[in-house]
């Protein structure tokens, strides 16, 4: 039996049931075997047929199943591409699939591209009689996974691999009645089980057009679609539990695989759902999908080595070898693509009670227990699994090797708050700039093997045999790096989710793990306790302040070490004092000491700098705040803030009358959004705007970076008429009108889309409420507004927005807001929320409003 061949049968079988739904509506298993037919005879006449690989790159949706159907139907194998991925990438694989046409609906420049009809030509002949000569192991599908010597593997996977694992076992339960969403990423096999172990059985496939489950999005195809199974990968299943445990109700049958389940998460989802079928689901690739797998018991989440990985699935055997666990049966891979040597090496003959079979040697490690059921016990090599992704953490240091300037590398993996793997590192020595390492690699990889943390260091460590200590790096690479630039991540719920769910807050308290910041919470707030009983100050912050007050930095050098007294004699200073003021950062990663009692500065101390780009200078010197944190105890008995007001009513009006603090507002503001939000602009799609009013703008650095990824349109800068005076004495905002004003009266017409950075937060609901009504005046019919500002989280978890609320309140009076703090207010000056994302890398979070 070949794959199109069951879905034939089914068509025959259910022609008017619902094989899949999209965004576009229900497609019947006729129309879909038909469209597929029309779709591979156009195929074959473009020279496709069996012995060819077909690359396949089109959104998900029931036009992409439709056209995987239809090369198999050719007798052609396909290889799906993610349309996330980047055009080198994907023009790597063309090369090695050689394929002769490139199935897409967008053009690549010097592919064989065939863009295939939005509807196959009516009447177009079907391929009947079948492309002979095809059996059951011919190649079906190739999927692409990270190669440990920077070149990708393809594994060729027969149509038998596929079709092995749905007629017995718990995966026979897929057919008629069940109802799946798509949601594995679509270059992965698991795609491939969703899609055929469905369909081939005669069950329905909900397509979404997005990559993120949220809990809301999970709701809502289970209200609309009635899906009732899930194929989800852990960490997905792990957020999920954390954010909505509940949002589960009406499944009751689910697969996790991908990686290492947490029990934690997995309890608490038994436990809200005792009614739920879930599996733990085990396989490399190189045996089609699943290997193994075991229906899991509340008690499973107890056991030492965690949630067993169970027994293997139909057709499928494992083995142990020495402790490695290698897999056999009619799931193995054909091999790798075009590359004998590394077929050779790890699909292996052994003796298996004096039979000789073929094995796919995984690299993992388990144990078999008196019942039969195997445990995981972890890897034997440097391949991890990262966020369900696989990743050779060889093929990201040769590619980082690569690339001029990086001398040495090393690739590690760091794990998150529940101990799996959530982010992938890389340090490296050379003179490299670590952003620029970041970019170029983003060019050339799929985001899951581009790190999230790129740091330059001045050696790698290495251990007694002198081999990279990879342990020592994560220990390194595991200190945050503040500021630092990620990958966007877009939460969308849809207008009608209820406020005060959890989406994007959760989404980056996800990112505050994810950037450290809660480990280095934990460590001050130890120091602190501990010195609390003679110093009664947090030290470290002062520390900094007074580093930046006496220039230590802006006469320091980051590639020569300066003896203390010279550094003394630059700036003026005792040099006893300066060394333990020294001495006292450099642990604490700003300076680096050197045997001799030198220091010289790190890429961290090199934001004490006034003219580093991601300079805190400005930040640490913020007297303002200090000042008034010293009045505060008033504000926590009244009510009211602490700020030193002259009789100008509020925090900003204090500013008008004093050049100097209106200056070194800005300042602040600049490296705040420098380093916290830029991404936003980014983030956001701007092909709609044409007039983006910045509304409280400051100095126009985000509007300048929100110009400079959408030219098409043109700025204007509102603010008060001290900051446009200021803006205009610098020569202004290239692209932007700078307008004075008051938003509480007016604010410019004409704009499409307006912006609030950082604005509603300084304030209470009811003057928020005011600006958001001058907004809601001036807006143009069908515009929208822009809200980005720090989440509340609502399910108690630490986030920093719950320190900025307590500084809001003690500095200006403002407050930071949940979801539904937003959801009100925008909802009291006439908008509705339309969307939320979290801005990834950053604990902020733009609220789309209209
Ligand atoms: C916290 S800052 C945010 C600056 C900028 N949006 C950002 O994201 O970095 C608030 C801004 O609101 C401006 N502002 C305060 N009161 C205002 C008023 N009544 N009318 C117009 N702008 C005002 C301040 O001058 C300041 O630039």
């Amino acid at each position: 039996m070949l794959i199109h061949q069951a879905l034939d049968e089914r068509a025959a079988q259910y022609g008017d049931h619902i094989a899949l739904i999209d965004e576009e509506g229900p497609v019947t298993y006729s129309r879909l075997v038909a469209e597929a037919d029309a779709h591979a005879a156009a195929l074959a006449r473009a020279g496709v047929g069996p012995g060819c690989l077909v690359p396949v790159r089109i959104a998900r949706s029931a036009r992409m199943a439709t056209l995987l159907l239809a090369v198999l139907k050719t007798g052609a194998a396909y290889c799906p591409i993610d349309v996330k991925w980047p055009d080198e990438r994907v023009r790597e694989l063309l090369r090695l699939l050689r394929a002769p046409v490139f199935v897409t609906d967008t053009p690549l420049a010097g592919a064989p591209c065939w863009t295939p009809p939005a509807v196959p030509e009516p009447g177009a002949p079907a391929l009947r009689p079948e492309p002979a000569g095809i059996g059951p192991d011919d190649p079906a599908c190739v999927f692409f996974t990270s190669g440990s010597t920077g070149t990708p593997k393809g594994v060729v996977t027969p149509h038998r691999a596929v079709l092995r694992l749905f007629d017995r076992g718990p995966l026979a339960a897929f057919g008629p009645g069940r109802v799946l969403p798509q949601l594995s990423p679509v270059g992965w096999d698991a795609c491939g089980l969703e899609l055929w172990g469905m369909l081939g059985r005669g069950g329905t496939v909900v397509l979404p057009d997005e990559d993120h489950l949220l809990p809301d999005t999970l709701r809502e195809l289970i209200a609309r679609h009635g899906v009732n199974t899930l194929v989800l990968v852990a960490s997905v299943v792990n957020l999920l539990v954390r954010l909505d445990p509940d949002c589960f109700r009406g499944v009751d049958l689910m697969f996790i695989g991908g990686e290492r389940l947490a029990p934690e998460p997995v309890r608490e989802l038994l436990l809200h759902h005792p009614g739920t079928t879930v599996h733990n689901c085990y396989g490399p690739v190189e045996s089609f999908a699943f290997a193994t797998m075991h229906r899991i018991r509340p008690e499973d989440c107890d056991l030492p080595h965690g949630v067993p990985i169970g027994r293997p699935v139909p057709g499928t055997e494992v083995h142990l070898v020495d402790g490695e666990l290698c897999v056999a049966g009619a799931g193995l891979a054909q091999g790798y693509l075009h590359d004998p040597e590394r077929t050779a090496e790890r699909f292996v003959t052994v003796d298996v009670e004096g039979v000789p079979t073929r094995v796919y040697r995984t690299g993992d490690r388990a144990v078999r227990d008196a019942e039969g059921v195997l445990h995981f016990l972890g890897r034997a090599d440097r391949q991890v699994k990262i966020r369900g992704y696989r990743v050779e953490l060889g093929e990201v240091e040769s590619r980082a090797a690569d690339l001029a300037g990086v001398r040495d590398c090393a690739a590690v993996a760091l794990p998150g708050r529940g101990g799996a793997y959530e982010r992938l590192a890389l340090a490296f020595t050379g003179d490299a700039d670590p952003d620029r390492v970041r970019a170029e690699l983003r060019e050339r990889l799929p985001g899951h093997l581009v790190p999230d943390v790129v740091r330059r260091i001045d050696a790698l460590p290495h251990n007694a045999n002198g081999k990279v200590d990879h342990r020592a790096v994560a220990e390194l690479m595991r200190v945050p790096t503040p500021g630092k630039r990620m990958t966007m991540t877009t939460y969308t719920e849809t207008p009608s989710a209820p406020a005060g769910s959890t989406g994007a807050a959760g989404g980056t308290a996800d990112l505050a793990e994810v950037t450290g910041a809660a480990e280095i919470t934990d460590r001050i707030v130890e120091d602190y306790l501990t010195l609390v009983d003679d110093s009664m100050v947090a030290i470290l912050p002062h520390a900094l302040r007074i580093a930046v007050e006496l220039g230590v930095a802006d006469v320091m050098d980051r590639a020569a070490v300066q003896p203390v007294a010279t550094t003394a004699g630059l700036i003026d200073a005792d040099p006893d004092a300066l060394g333990r003021l020294l001495s006292a950062l450099a642990p604490a990663g700003f300076f680096a000491g050197d045997p001799d009692g030198g220091f010289r500065l790190t890429a961290l101390g090199a934001r004490l700098r006034r003219d580093d780009p991601r300079s805190l200078s400005a930040s640490l010197v913020n007297a303002e705040s200090q000042l008034a944190w010293l009045r505060a105890a008033d504000t926590f008995r009244t009510g009211a803030a602490s700020f030193d007001g002259d009789g100008d009513g509020d925090f900003f009006g204090a500013k008008n009358s004093r050049r100097g603090e209106n200056v070194a507002f800005l300042r602040r503001m600049r490296e705040r959004t420098g380093r916290l939000y830029r991404q936003a602009a980014e983030a956001v799609d701007w092909s709609d705007s044409r007039v983006i009013l910045d509304i409280g703008g400051a100095d126009g650095f985000l509007l300048g970076e929100i110009l400079s990824v959408a030219p098409h349109a043109s700025g204007v800068l509102f603010d008060r008429p001290t900051v446009i005076d200021e803006v205009n004495l610098r020569g202004g905002v290239p692209g932007c009108r700078a307008v004075p004003g008051d938003f509480f009266a007016a604010v410019p017409t004409g704009a499409d889309t307006h912006l609030l950075c950082s604005v509603l937060h300084d304030w209470t609901d009811e003057q928020a409420v005011d600006i958001l009504r001058s907004s809601r005046r001036a807006l143009a019919a069908g515009g929208r507004l822009l809200v980005i500002e720090m989440l509340v989280p609502e399910d108690g978890t630490p986030h920093v927005s719950r320190w900025s609320d307590l500084g809001m309140m003690v500095l200006t009076g403002g407050r930071e807001r949940d979801r539904a703090g937003f959801a009100r207010i925008l909802e009291a000056a006439g908008y509705r929320t339309h969307r939320v994302s979290a801005v990834a890398g950053s604990p902020f979070s733009v609220i789309e409003a209209r």
